[in-house]
């Protein structure tokens, strides 16, 4: 009888595929409505992986352009047919400047979130949660997010199963963990910041930078790069994002890394970057606060 009970117990502990191991330690008891049960992993994902990338590039390719000014050591290093598609898509959204005089003119650039409103219609920011005693938060402070949408992107250092992260997950509530068991350090202070900045800087390739670090500033080069902050729905705060695994495709452009806030641990070449986003569950509206789903039960 208890061999069975164990057992039952040890399938069910498989099944289960935490998010956020401290969190659910303490709170599963206390929350069992907020469980998101999915049938199976395949099924896990909202959108399409093409939808989440052509997201990403819309979003990146504008951030590019509004950058354009400082972006000369890449463009010169980049084939004529990508920088003639960049003129080009600077010309749509600036047509009185010629490509040319560009670099030297000065160039009225507008904040990343600006970008982000304007590309997707909706901002969003960090600030103190609407909840009780749960630190920060994630608002959308603009414009509306359409079920669907990407709202957000975990940021942090990706380590595979069999990489150590013991001390950097000492008492850090940002260690999200994939379906797969991939674990992501969201954390922007301490250890966890000492190991992202050094991953940074040693996968840069001349001047391309491979991964964004400012999400570990005040100054986000990225704005989708606050998803690590989203709190937890509760039994009266229902989920309105849900996470979503997404893998940088080979294809992904050289000079559009430097907007993603995810970098591996140790440079193995073979696996493609796990980056994770977060999909808005429904329409959400400006003010509104962004609850997800810390766990995950894939049956
Ligand atoms: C990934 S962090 C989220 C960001 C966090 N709010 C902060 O300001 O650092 C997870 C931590 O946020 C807090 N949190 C998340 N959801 C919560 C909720 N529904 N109620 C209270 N605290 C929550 C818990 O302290 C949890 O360990």
């Amino acid at each position: 009888m208890p061999g069975r009970l164990l057992r039952g117990l040890w399938q069910r502990w498989r099944r289960y595929k935490y998010r956020f191991v401290p969190w659910i330690a303490l709170n599963l008891n206390r929350n069992p409505r907020t469980l998101r049960y999915v049938p199976e992993e395949s099924k896990d994902k909202v959108i399409s992986d093409e939808d989440v990338l052509g997201t990403l590039l819309k979003v990146f390719q504008a951030l590019f352009i509004n950058d354009f000014n400082k972006q000369s050591d890449i463009l010169t290093m980049l084939p004529e047919t990508v920088k003639s598609k960049y003129h080009d898509l600077l010309s749509v959204q600036h047509p009185r400047v010629k490509p040319l005089e560009y670099r030297h003119e000065q160039q009225n650039t507008f904040k990343p979130e600006e970008i982000l409103y304007k590309t997707l219609g909706f901002s969003v920011a960090r600030a103190t949660s609407s909840l009780i005693s749960a630190g920060k938060g994630v608002f959308v402070t603009r414009g509306l997010v359409p079920k669907g949408a990407v709202v957000s992107m975990y940021p942090g250092t990706v380590y595979q199963k069999y990489e150590p992260i013991f001390f950097q997950s000492v008492g850090n509530p940002f260690i999200f963990r994939c379906l797969d068991g991939v674990l992501i350090d969201g954390n922007d202070k301490g250890i966890s910041k000492v190991v992202y900045r050094s991953c940074n800087g040693r996968d840069r390739l001349g001047p391309f930078k491979m991964s964004d670090s400012t999400w570990l500033t005040s100054e986000i080069c990225n704005p989708l790069a606050v998803g690590q902050y989203v709190n937890n729905c509760s039994n009266d705060r229902a989920a309105n994002v849900c996470y979503q695994e997404f893998d940088v495709p080979a294809v992904f452009p050289i000079e559009l890394k430097q907007y993603l806030p995810n970098i591996a641990y140790s440079c193995d070449k073979q696996s493609p970057l796990r980056c994770v986003i977060l999909v808005a569950l429904r329409d959400i509206k400006q003010g509104e606060e962004l609850f997800s789903n810390y766990y995950t039960i894939v049956s």
